[in-house]
C-alpha cells in the first residue's frame, strides 16, 4: 500500500524564490517498534520567509528538522525522500549527500539552528566573548583577531545586548540574553535559513515577544528564511507567512497565515485553533490585527532596550546540554 502524501492544498509553494525543498522525506527511528516519525513530507521554503510548523507534541516536528540540519542520530534514520539547498549564489546543494567537513560547514554557513534549550548550552566557564569569536576562529581561519572581536560585538549588538556584555559570562546574563547570545551565534556567518525549535519557549512572555520581534527585523535586514517550530499556533499566526500543520509525521494543512486562520481545510487545524481561547478574546484581536485592545502594536513592544528590561539571573547555569554544532 503506497503512502498518502502531504495533501497541502493552498499557497503549498511561496511566492518566491526557492531556497529549501524537501520532497518526500520520511524518517523512522529504528527501535523495537519502529517509529514513522515523518511521513512523506514535501514542502519549500522561500528565500525569506518565514514559515511555522505546528502540532501537537510528537508529531514530528523536531524529527524534521533535525533531519534538514542532518542532526539525526542512530536509531533516525532518513528512509526516504531529498532535502536540496538553493544557494542565493545560484547553486543547489543535496543536503543527503553532505558529510564530514562539508556538512559541517554547511551548516553553520548556510542553514543554522536555535533550540529551546540552546541558552543551556553556552559554555559556563567561557566568557561571551570568546565564545562569539570561537565561532569565527573555527569557520573563518583567514580571520584577524582584531576583526574577531569587532564582529563579536557588532553579533551581540545586532540581537540586542549591550557590547559590554562580552566580559560577562552565561551565568551573568538573564535567559533571554543567553537566548540572544545562541540566535547571536546562529546568525554568525550569515546563514540563508535559520531554523528555530520552540527558541523561545522557556522564557517569560514579554522576553519572547522582545525576541520575536527582533528576529523578525533581523529576518528583514539580513533576508534569511525561518522555519520556526512551536506548539503555539497563536504565536504562528502572528509571525509566520505560511504556517504547515503537522500531525502524525504528515503535514496535513499548508497555506498562509491568514487563510489557515480564516478558512482551515482540515478538521484537525480546526481543532488545534479551537485550543487555544486567546484567539477568540483580547489577544485574538491582537493576534489577527497586529493591534491589542489598548491600541499598542506589535512593534511597540521594542522601544525597551534589551539590556535595561532584562534582569540579570543570577541563578546558577543550567546543566550543558548537547550543543548543535
Ligand atoms: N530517539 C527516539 N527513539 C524513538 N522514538 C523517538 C525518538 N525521538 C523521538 N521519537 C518519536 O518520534 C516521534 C516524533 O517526535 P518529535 O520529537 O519529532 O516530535 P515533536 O513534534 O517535535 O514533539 P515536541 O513538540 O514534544 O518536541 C514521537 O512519536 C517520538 O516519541
Amino acid at each position: 500500500m503506497s503512502a498518502p502524501t502531504a495533501t497541502p492544498t493552498r499557497s503549498a509553494a511561496p511566492t518566491g524564490p526557492v531556497v529549501l525543498t524537501l520532497d518526500d522525506v520520511s524518517v523512522d527511528y529504528l527501535v523495537e517498534e519502529p517509529v514513522h516519525a515523518v511521513r512523506n513530507v514535501s514542502l519549500q521554503l522561500g528565500r525569506g520567509e518565514v514559515l511555522g510548523l505546528a502540532g501537537e507534541s510528537g508529531c514530528g516536528k523536531s524529527t524534521l528538522a533535525y533531519a534538514v540540519t542532518r542532526l539525526l542520530k542512530p536509531p533516525a534514520v532518513i528512509t526516504s525522500g531529498t532535502i536540496e539547498f538553493q544557494s542565493r549564489e545560484g547553486y543547489a546543494v543535496d543536503l543527503r549527500a553532505l558529510h564530514g567537513e562539508d556538512l559541517r560547514r554547511f551548516r553553520w554557513d548556510k542553514v543554522a539552528m536555535v533550540f529551546q534549550g540552546a541558552m543551556n548550552s553556552l559554555n559556563p566557564v567561557i566568557a561571551i566573548r570568546a565564545q562569539l569569536e570561537d565561532v569565527y576562529q573555527t569557520h573563518r581561519p583567514e580571520m584577524g583577531k582584531r576583526e574577531r572581536r569587532q564582529r563579536a560585538g557588532e553579533l551581540l549588538e545586532r540581537v540586542g545586548v549591550d557590547r559590554s556584555r562580552l566580559r560577562s559570562f552565561p551565568h551573568e546574563l538573564s535567559g533571554g540574553m543567553r537566548q540572544r547570545v545562541m540566535i547571536a551565534m546562529a546568525l554568525a556567518l550569515e546563514p540563508q535559513v535559520l531554523i528555530m525549535d520552540e527558541p523561545t519557549t522557556a522564557l517569560d512572555v514579554v522576553v519572547q515577544r522582545e525576541i520575536l520581534d527582533e528576529i523578525s527585523r533581523l529576518r528583514d535586514e539580513l533576508g534569511f528564511a525561518v522555519v520556526f517550530i512551536t506548539h503555539d499556533l497563536p504565536l504562528l499566526l502572528e509571525i509566520s507567512d505560511r504556517i504547515a500543520v503537522m500531525k502524525d509525521g504528515r503535514i496535513i494543512e499548508l497555506a498562509d497565515a491568514r487563510t489557515l486562520y480564516t478558512q482551515p481545510q482540515h478538521e484537525y487545524t480546526r481543532t488545534l485553533l479551537s485550543s487555544f481561547p486567546s484567539l477568540t478574546g483580547e489577544r485574538g484581536a491582537f493576534v489577527r490585527t497586529g493591534v491589542d485592545e489598548t491600541g499598542a502594536t506589535t512593534s511597540g513592544t521594542t522601544d525597551t532596550p534589551v539590556a535595561a528590561a532584562e534582569e540579570p539571573d543570577q541563578s546558577a547555569p543550567a546543566p550543558h546540554e548537547e550543543d548543535e554544532a
